[in-house]
């Protein structure tokens, strides 16, 4: 029997540029959670690996181009997402071709970890950013 069939695996980058600032985005009206702050990222869907998932998302929500090679694995949190479990996998990413643009969401931030509590973002992301802040 499959194990886990309902389980939501989430990737999601600390896009980090050269002053140590990670770039969040809001989420858009009209979607689960808008208004708040997450790191770039999405579902992963089915066949993909969590890397290919992530350089999809990437460009898709921002426009830029990422090597699978360039995510480096960072932390992880695990939560509740509406009634599925969910894992929400963090990798670091410093080397990225283009311009990081608000495709998909109304604003984008750059911001040091420890400015992060200021803005609201959804409680997965709390250990997310504790990590950040302590290893940053
Ligand atoms: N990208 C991202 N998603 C997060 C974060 N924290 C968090 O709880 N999530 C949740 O993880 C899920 C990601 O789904 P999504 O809607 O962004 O995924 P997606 O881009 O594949 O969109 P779609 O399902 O509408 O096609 C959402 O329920 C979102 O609220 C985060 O920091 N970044």
């Amino acid at each position: 029997m499959e194990k886990n069939p309902t389980m939501l695996f989430v990737v999601a980058a600390a896009l980090t540029n050269e002053v140590g600032e990670i770039l969040l985005q809001m989420r858009p009206e009209g979607r689960q959670m808008a208004g708040l702050w997450e790191f770039p990222g999405g579902k992963v869907e089915q066949g993909e690996s969590p890397e290919s998932a992530l350089a999809r998302e990437l460009k898709e929500e921002l426009g830029i181009d990422v090597a699978a090679s360039d995510l480096i694995p960072l932390t992880f949190a695990s939560a509740q997402n509406g009634d599925r479990g969910m894992i929400l996998l963090l990798y670091r990413c410093t080397q990225w071709i283009g311009q990081p643009a608000a495709l998909d969401s109304p604003e984008l931030k750059w911001l040091h970890p420890c400015d992060m509590d200021a803005l609201p973002m959804p409680p997965a992301d709390v250990p997310l950013v504790n990590f950040l802040k302590k290893f940053s």
